[in-house]
């Protein structure tokens, strides 16, 4: 029988989590963010995330890391101004380019998780979905199953969908 609290384990120890650089109108993405983000607490999965504290980045680092498990944030020096205001949560790992960043989040992460987002969480989606498609990596995470996009949150184009 399971005991209350007690924590579950994952095969993953690090998760990826591609989200808004804004929070949406809804709460509900919001609340996704704040869930998902102690749901890898309850499950004992530390976060790899873009590294900015603005949006649904920040909700969902924030989380993670009062739930004490740790967080890396991988951000170009250039976006450090827009998109990493305040305090910084966790491990912060600067890059020089954005292509650098995907490639460090990629490196540093088991699986993917999708929030809700703009055009910048879709081409991250996109790239590593392409990327496992293409088969150009060789490492065990590119054989597992490494996307989960999060049940309750798909992703919504800004526009269409007054994101
Ligand atoms: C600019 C380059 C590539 C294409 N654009 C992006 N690639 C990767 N990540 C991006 C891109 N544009 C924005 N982002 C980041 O996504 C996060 C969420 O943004 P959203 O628009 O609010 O969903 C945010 O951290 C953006 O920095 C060059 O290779």
């Amino acid at each position: 029988m399971e005991m209350e609290n007690e924590t579950q384990q994952s095969k993953f120890r690090r998760i990826c989590v591609f989200c808004g650089s804004s929070q949406g109108k809804k709460s509900s993405y919001q609340n996704a963010a704040i869930e998902l983000g102690r749901e890898l607490v309850s499950r004992n999965i530390d976060l790899v995330y873009g590294g900015g504290s603005i949006g649904l980045m920040g909700l969902v680092s924030q989380a993670v890391h009062d739930g004490g498990r740790h967080v890396i944030g991988v951000i170009p020096k250039t976006l450090m101004p827009r998109e990493l205001i305040g305090e910084t949560v966790g491990e912060v790992k600067a890059v020089a380019e954005m292509h650098q960043r995907k490639a460090e989040m990629a490196k540093h992460s088991d699986a993917f998780i999708a929030l809700p987002g703009g055009y910048g969480t879709l081409e991250e989606l996109l790239e590593v979905i392409t990327w496992a498609q293409l088969g150009i990596h060789d490492k065990p995470l590119w054989k597992r199953d490494l996307l989960v996009v999060h049940a309750k949150s798909l992703y919504l184009h800004p526009q269409l969908k007054n994101w």
